[in-house]
């Protein structure tokens, strides 16, 4: 039996039932039969900020939050990020759950695949970079990096592969900004064939703003938003869907949320719900 490591989450039983509802089906059915139960979660400052500024690691879940959040990682098959957030954080993208593989549990039953979007492959990593760290130990799975670069770097993949990792190759639109804009439906239809039968969408701001576009704001089945009492102030990385409008030209909201449920976690609270349509 491996053993539980200090660092180890707990996340109590009583805890878990709140969230059961949220939560992709245990029996692996997903709402449509194509694509992933598809979960956008993250962590908020109270004036809707992800980081104190761009290219910045923030703490704002406390402890309880945190562990709540690692039980969502393990309830997950995949863990999607983009590239900004690759390059500020050096994240683990793992869950580190006392019980689930590598924590207390031989192999990798629990560890979510971290997916990467990063359109351009300009994310350096390298052998010290966290995600391969915890490959090496046993305690999370290889990233897949979803691309739009028709040619691979030959280094990159081969490092990837050695891990059991890969990229995944999407066809996007470069708009004038050199900025890409992936097709949600493709992305999601691809990790579904891949294997995935659910995915979390944890940020960063231009991930989360741009799935929160009409266009595919219909993709998200859960909303899991921890929200921490602190005001980060001007300047941080905020969540803030670009602005709609009505038929008169009227500013209407971006999106809502339906069957809205709260829970405290310790100083923090995590607002559930489903995005109305
Ligand atoms: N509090 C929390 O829960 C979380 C906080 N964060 C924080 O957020 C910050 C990073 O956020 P941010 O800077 O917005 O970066 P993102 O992680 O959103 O990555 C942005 C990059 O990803 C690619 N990308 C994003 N959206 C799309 C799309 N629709 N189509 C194609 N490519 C896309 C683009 O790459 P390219 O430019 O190459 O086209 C873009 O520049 C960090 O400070 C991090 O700590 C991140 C996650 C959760
Ligand atoms: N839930 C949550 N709370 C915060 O306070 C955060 N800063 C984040 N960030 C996200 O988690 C990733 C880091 O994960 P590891 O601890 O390295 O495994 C980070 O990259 C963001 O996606 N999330």
């Amino acid at each position: 039996m491996a053993l539980a490591s200090r660092d180890a989450l707990e996340f109590p039983e009583s805890d878990r039932e709140f969230l059961e509802p949220q939560l992709p089906p245990r029996d692996g059915s997903t709402p449509r039969p194509d694509m992933p139960f598809t979960t956008l979660t993250f962590a908020t400052s109270l004036d809707s900020s992800l980081a104190l500024s761009p290219g910045t690691r923030t703490v704002l879940s406390g402890p309880q939050s945190k562990a709540m959040t690692h039980y969502l990682r393990s309830r997950h098959d995949g863990i999607l990020i983009g590239v900004g957030t690759a390059l500020a954080d050096d994240p683990g993208l793992n869950c580190r759950l006392t019980g689930v593989g590598g924590y207390g549990k031989e192999g990798l039953e629990g560890q979510p695949r971290p997916i990467v979007i990063d359109p351009s492959a300009r994310w350096d990593f390298s052998d010290d970079s966290k995600l391969f760290q915890l490959c090496r130990q046993g305690r999370g799975l290889a990233p897949w990096i979803v691309t739009s670069l028709p040619e691979l770097p030959v280094q990159k993949k081969e490092m990837l592969e050695k891990y059991g990792g890969g990229f995944l190759q999407l066809k996007m639109v470069t708009l004038d900004d050199g900025q890409h804009r992936i097709d949600w439906c493709d992305l999601l239809k691809t990790l579904h064939i891949n294997g995935l039968g659910s995915v979390m969408v944890e940020g960063g701001a231009q991930v989360i703003n741009s799935l929160l576009e009409p266009q595919s704001m219909s993709l998200i089945d859960r909303v899991i938003v921890t929200i921490a009492p602190t005001w980060l102030g001007q300047g941080g990385v905020i969540v803030s869907p670009a602005r709609r409008f009505d038929g008169e030209g009227n500013a209407i909201s971006a999106a809502r949320l339906k069957n809205v449920r709260w829970y405290p976690f310790g100083e923090d609270v995590v607002l559930c719900g489903q995005i109305r349509i």
